[in-house]
This record gives structure tokens, sequence and C-alpha cells, in this order.
């Protein structure tokens, strides 16, 4: 495997798609994102296109531009059976604000979409649910196949005793999971962020944990949690502490909750309660979203012993989620989207599936002649 590429679970779950495409004898321009424009973290996409030229067994080149001239007479000179990835949605700044203009921009690189990705299908970007402001589109296999599964998950099971265990870093797994799951769920797992958060959300000192990108939210989010009375929540009295940013694992020292995390120190790691443990056992539905604790920087205590309690069975237990796939050991169930399979679970759709319902007129009328102004890059 590439080394650049940590897992290549979400980029192998659309092969299906671009082989059935390039047979049909389509020419696929391929837009796809990686990182942020807003803290600089996109970068070029090339080694993607080599995986990908591996896999298909077939040549697939890289053009790094996707909203130039140059970038449409690319596109308008390929040939039926080609594949060309196109630069890195994310390098624009109007791609996570739906900007209309660079969505126009994308559009002219094909005249339909083929909409897979469902790890971004709850976000409203430029290059998902503005391009099907553009063009007629259809759901590709692999986005209608994640749905799918996913709609097993849904709803409430009263039959049988659930959990979930929310970790990781990105807000969603406290805005939409914990908000949902505390609903829904027996037993809820606050782990990773969702925990420092509600630790704090209970009054304790957590001093410098990490508590994501939307603190202040995700507090709210915590505290209407708690204060609704509905989950049953695991809050460990003991919590792994390390100092500096946690990734030396032998500086990590356990830490009574109720004597604060020391100055100086951030939660990487904490202890499962017995008593959660056998509940976890004995469930018959549980989610895992997020990885619950500094997994790679080797702080494991509570993700190992949550793994140890989980039956990696079809049905019974699944794991949601770009890194918490790549990162956690795990041979069961999983579903490549984090945010977005919360998103379906909690709300039944997602961004981009209402654009696709939506775009069935387009895909019937002529496309639009309105053309917007400026490209915001
Ligand atoms: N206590 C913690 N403090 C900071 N980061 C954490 C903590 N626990 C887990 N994480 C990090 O969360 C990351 C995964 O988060 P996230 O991106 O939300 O998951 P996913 O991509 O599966 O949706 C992991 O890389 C892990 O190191
Ligand atoms: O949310 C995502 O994955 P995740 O919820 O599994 O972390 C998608 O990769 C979307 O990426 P983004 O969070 O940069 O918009």
């Amino acid at each position: 495997m590439d080394p650049e590429l940590i897992s290549t679970a979400r980029i192998d779950s659309e092969l299906a798609d671009l082989e059935r495409l390039v047979e049909s004898g389509a020419r696929v321009a391929v837009l796809s994102h990686q990182g942020s424009h807003r803290d600089g973290s996109a970068t070029s996409l090339e080694h993607v296109t080599e995986h990908l030229a591996r896999r298909l067994n077939r040549p697939v080149r890289y053009f790094p531009e996707n909203a130039s001239d140059e970038a449409v007479r690319v596109s308008r000179n390929m040939h039926p059976g080609d594949i060309v990835v196109f630069g890195n949605t994310r390098h624009h700044a109007g791609e996570e604000q739906g900007d209309a203009a660079l969505a126009y921009r994308f559009a002219q690189l094909g005249d339909q979409v083929a909409v897979g990705g469902f790890s971004k299908a709850h976000r409203a970007h430029a290059s998902n649910t503005g391009l099907l402001e553009h063009l007629p589109g259809f759901a590709a296999g692999s986005l209608v196949t994640e749905a799918r599964f996913l709609s097993s998950w849904a709803g409430e099971r009263p039959d049988t005793c659930s959990a979930a265990i929310l970790g990781g870093r990105k807000p969603e797994k406290t805005l939409i999971g914990l908000v949902h799951f505390a609903e829904t769920c027996d037993l809820v797992i606050p782990a990773g962020v969702v925990l420092n958060t509600v630790l704090r959300a209970l009054g304790h000192d957590v001093a410098d944990s990490d508590l994501g990108t939307k603190p202040a939210a995700c507090l709210d989010a915590a505290r209407e949690v708690l204060a609704s009375g509905n989950a049953r929540l695991h809050v460990p009295r003991t919590v792994w502490a390390a100092p500096d940013d946690g990734t030396t694992p032998r500086a990590a020292h356990p830490v009574a909750i109720e004597d604060g995390v020391p100055d100086g120190h951030a939660i990487v790691d904490f202890a499962l309660e017995p008593w959660a443990a056998e509940l976890l056992g004995k469930t018959g539905r549980t989610v895992l979203a997020g990885t619950p604790t500094r997994y790679l920087d080797g702080h494991r205590e509570a993700s190992d012993a949550i793994l140890a309690s989980l039956e990696p069975v079809a049905g019974t237990t699944l794991l949601l989620g770009g890194d918490t796939v790549a990162e956690l050991p795990w041979s069961g169930p999983v579903a490549t989207g984090g945010g977005s399979a919360l998103e379906l679970l909690a709300t039944g759709t997602c961004a981009v599936l209402d654009a696709l319902r939506n775009n069935t007129r387009l895909a019937v009328s002529n496309l639009p002649h309105d053309v917007p102004g400026e490209v915001n890059t």
C-alpha cells in the first residue's frame, strides 16, 4: 500500500462503479476531496491516481486543476474509457462553502454526475450537492450500498439491548451521535473528545484535553443530553492523562476524575468500568463511531477493553468512520462514513440524498444556461 494512504477502504469502495462506467464507454472525470482549505491540509491527489491505476489495471491520469479552463479542455479531450483524477476539490475555499460558481465550474467537466463517496454525503459542498444543481445525477452503487446497509441500523430496537460508543475528534460524534443515541440506546459510552466534553459538562477539570473543533456547540449539546436524563451514560472514575501532546505512551498516568486532570495534561485514555464491559457483552446491537482513545499513539486501554467485549458479527456490531475503521483492529462489519453514517442513522437522510431526490427534475430537463459569476477560490 502507498505509505501516504493509511487506509484505501474509501477508494476501494468506488472501484466497481469506476469499472462499470469505463466498460460502458463513459469518460470518467473523478472529483474528490481530502483535507481542508481552512487549515491548509489539502494536498495533491496524485498518489491516489497511482493506487487506482494499480487496482483497476488500466491507465489513470492526474490533472492537478479542476475549475480552470485548462481542466475543462482536458475533460473535453478525454476518450471513452479514459479516467482522469482532477485536483483536490478542497484546494478551493468555495468547496466547503458550497459555492455556486465553483460548483458550476466543476459541472463543466462532464455532462452527468455519478455520486459516490458516501463518507461526505452529509456535507452540502460544491462538489456534491452543488454539482447536482447543474447536472443530472444518479447515486453510484457505492452510495446505494452503504445507505441500504445502514438502513437496517436505523431507528430503535425495543426488543434488544443496544449501545453506542462515541469517540474520535470530529464534532459530529457529539452533535449528532451523542444527541441521537442518548435517546435511542440503553447504554452510551462517551469516549475520545466526546468524553472530554461530557466530563467538562459535568464540571470536571479536563485541563488541556482536546475539545475538538466546535467546543462550545458540543458542550451545549452534552449539557442538554445530561439535563434530559434520557441516557445511561458511562462516566469513568479513572482517566489516563499525558503531558504535552500525548504521543509518548509511557508518559500517561491514571488520574481519578474527581481529582481533575493536572495542568498541562490531556486525557488520552480511560478505564472502562466493569459493569459497562459486562453490559456491552450482552447487547444485541452496538455502534462504535470514533476511535475511543489515542490508539495510534499507544493509548489503548479502553479501546482494547471495548473491542474485547464486542462480537464481530453481522447485525450485532458496527464500526463507523474513516479513522475508526483504519485504526482499530477489527474484522467485523464496518461503514466507511463516520459523520455521514451518523447523520443517516439519526435523521434517515443526508444532504446528498436530498439533493439527488431534488435532482430528478433536472435530469429530465435541459442543463441550466444561467452562468453564475466569479469563482470563489
Ligand atoms: N482523548 C482523545 N483526545 C484527542 N484525540 C482523540 C482522543 N481519543 C481519540 N482521539 C482521536 O480521534 C481520532 C479519530 O477521530 P474521528 O476523525 O472523529 O474519527 P472517524 O474518522 O472515524 O470519524 C483518532 O485518530 C484518535 O487519535
Ligand atoms: O466526515 C468525514 O469522515 P469521518 O466522519 O469518517 O471522519 C468525511 O471524510 C468528510 O470529510 P470532512 O470531515 O473533511 O468534511
